[in-house]
């Protein structure tokens, strides 16, 4: 199988090395062309311009970092649209929220509605997936699908590859939604934790004591303890933050979940606060470190007092 591959970032490099190493013929392309180079090396072809890739391949995947991001690569300059035709599917893999994805399905999927988009009547699949660098490098990412349902049974030979699980959730945004909703929840979970630790420091008792407690690796997880307290909670305790899911977008998908909460009446006061601690963590420099870096942010804001 041959797909095309936009945006070589720390999920969209580890998704496209998996994807070749699988067998799959792909040609890449990134904004920054020179990051295209390591492809290479694993096999790839490249493409000067998305309007390349999506022209050479039936089928192009994009991961890119947020939406103004995901919108230009559609609708830019050389941008997919100019190429996107009948039978061509794309899949953007991106997390965004649901009205990017709409926007981008509606014009993918329009047949004839303007001069300019008179070629188009291509196929789209949000594809957004939970779970970081690691996972996308071992091929164990969550899938959460929706859109045309024909192309999500095409994609599955990749999705096996890339994924552990898949979930098709229907419409156009359920996707989006899904992979906000979830990222909210991590997001929340984070500051939670960033604040025990951070407390336990205060009051004298020990942080690694309190992982040890909440994650118990040899007696399996405590009631409060899951896999990410357990990978991240070391990392943090030595001030590690070498990013796997940066922060910036932790941020990103905390402001997106929030308007999707506002959209359909539901205050979230926890998601909130949340946010605004990810807003300080990235006032302070630390956008572009792991998203965990927010316990420096919640421990900064302590020494206020
Ligand atoms: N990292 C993670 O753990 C996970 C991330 N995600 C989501 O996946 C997506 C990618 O994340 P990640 O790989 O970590 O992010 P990175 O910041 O590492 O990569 C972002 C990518 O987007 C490209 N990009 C940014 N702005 C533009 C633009 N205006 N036009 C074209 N390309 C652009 C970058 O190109 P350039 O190299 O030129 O800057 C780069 O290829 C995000 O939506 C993120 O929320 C989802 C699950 C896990
Ligand atoms: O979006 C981030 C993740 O870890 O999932």
């Amino acid at each position: 199988m041959e797909v095309g591959f936009l945006g070589l970032g720390i999920m969209g490099k580890a998704m496209a090395v998996n994807l070749l190493r699988n067998g799959f013929k792909v040609t890449v392309w990134n904004r920054t062309l020179s990051k295209c180079e390591e492809l290479v090396e694993h096999g790839a072809s490249v493409g000067e311009t998305p309007a390349a890739v999506v022209k050479k391949c039936k089928y192009t995947i994009a991961m890119l970092s947020d939406p103004p991001a995901a919108i230009s690569v559609v609708f830019g300059k050389d941008s997919v649209l100019e190429q996107l035709c009948e039978g061509k599917g794309y899949i953007d893999m991106s997390t965004v929220d649901a009205d990017t994805s709409s926007k981008i399905s509606k014009v993918a999927q329009a047949t004839a509605v303007s001069t300019a988009i008179t070629e188009v009547g291509g196929r789209f699949l949000e594809a957004p997936v939970s779970g970081s660098k690691k996972p996308a490098e071992d091929g164990q990412l969550i899938i959460l699908a929706a859109g045309d349902k024909a192309l999500y049974e095409e994609m599955l030979p990749a999705f096996s590859v890339l994924g552990k699980k898949d979930f098709f959730l229907g419409e156009v945004g359920n996707g989006a939604k899904m992979k906000l909703i979830v990222n909210m929840i991590m997001g929340s979970t984070m500051n939670a934790f960033s604040e025990g630790l951070a407390l336990a420091g205060r009051t004298g008792l020990s942080p690694e004591t309190l992982i040890e407690m909440l994650v118990k690796e040899e007696e399996g997880l405590g009631a409060v303890g899951n896999p990410m307290i357990m990978m991240k909670g070391p990392t943090m305790l030595k001030s590690n933050y070498s990013p796997a899911f940066p922060l910036k977008h932790q941020q990103k998908d905390m402001r997106l979940a929030l308007a999707l909460g506002e959209e359909n009446g539901l205050a979230m006061p926890v998601a909130a606060a949340a946010n605004e601690a990810f807003i300080r963590a990235k006032s302070l420099g630390l956008g572009d470190q792991d998203f965990s870096a927010v316990y420096e942010a919640v421990k900064a804001e302590g020494l206020k007092q």
